[in-house]
């Protein structure tokens, strides 16, 4: 039995990093691209996952991500955009080049990766009537639009379209899907009054963690049926 191959882009840190790790102690054999050299990528290499450094806002970067890709694997079981930005309007850069940056991140390189990467993706699928997925992570504002992450939100309501059109590209072999969180885990800086804040936004009023999103991921992987749908991870924020 072949090892079954995953692909995450993004995994220096936080969800990215913990679904890494994650897949590859379940016996996957993981590639992921990061941007910054953190400590985790070291931990990761050591647990045998492939790192490549790529920064999806330089479109050459990009590229080499997807040949370093093509000469490691034949089939690729799952692969999964993670890697985002979360930058506010409110920045150093023009309106353009924040929604440029936004849209490059995440839905350029999305675009890209995926039409490079779909014939692995079914090569996967065809191998012993197996299946294949391919994930996007977008995010609960995609249908509720933010005042202070516009191009934020816009980008990802790109990607969130990309998810559709691959769906049907690409179905039956492979199943395309969005993990849309409103809260996966806060960040270090959040403080306490934001905290609080968001919490009461949903009706379970908990900061779920980074498994909540690997279970996610595996409920996707598992299912014979679902695609060109997005897993809400919102703690019930449509009923308050
Ligand atoms: N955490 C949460 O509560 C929520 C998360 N989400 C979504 O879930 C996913 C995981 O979230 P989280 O782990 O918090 O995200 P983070 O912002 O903590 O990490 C995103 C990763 O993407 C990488 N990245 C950013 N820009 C680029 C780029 N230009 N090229 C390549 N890599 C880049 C970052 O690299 P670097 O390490 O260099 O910064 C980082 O490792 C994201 O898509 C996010 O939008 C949605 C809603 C809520
Ligand atoms: N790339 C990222 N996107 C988002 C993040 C993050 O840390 N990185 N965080 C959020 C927040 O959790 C927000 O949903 C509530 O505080 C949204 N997207």
């Amino acid at each position: 039995m072949t090892t079954a191959n995953m692909v995450i882009t993004g995994a220096g840190k936080r969800f990215g990093f913990h679904l890494a790790q994650a897949y590859q102690q379940r016996g996957f054999q993981v590639y992921v691209s990061y941007r910054t050299h953190r400590p985790q990528i070291d931990e990761l290499e050591q647990l045998g996952v492939n790192c490549f450094q790529a920064d999806f806002q330089d479109d050459e970067q990009i590229q080499a991500f997807i040949a370093h890709i093509h000469s490691q694997c034949q089939t690729i079981r799952a692969l999964i955009h993670n890697a985002s930005d979360w930058l506010p309007d409110n920045n150093e850069l023009s309106p353009s080049q924040t929604l440029s940056r936004m849209l490059q991140v995440h839905a350029q390189a999305p675009f890209c990766i995926n039409h490079e990467l779909a014939p692995l993706l079914r090569a996967s699928a065809a191998k012993e009537n197996g299946s294949a997925d391919l994930i996007h992570m977008t995010d609960y504002i995609v249908d509720k639009g933010s005042k202070k992450h516009m191009a934020y939100a816009a980008s990802k309501a790109a990607l969130a379209n990309l998810t559709l059109s691959f769906a049907s590209l690409l179905a039956p072999e492979v199943k395309v899907n969005n993990i849309a969180p409103a809260l996966l885990k806060f960040n270090d800086y959040d403080d306490t009054a934001y905290r609080q804040k968001t919490l009461k936004k949903s009706a379970m009023q908990v900061e779920p963690g980074w498994q909540e999103g690997i279970a996610a991921v595996e409920y996707l992987l598992q299912s014979v049926y679902m695609t060109g749908r997005t897993l809400h991870l919102d703690g019930g924020r449509n009923v308050v």
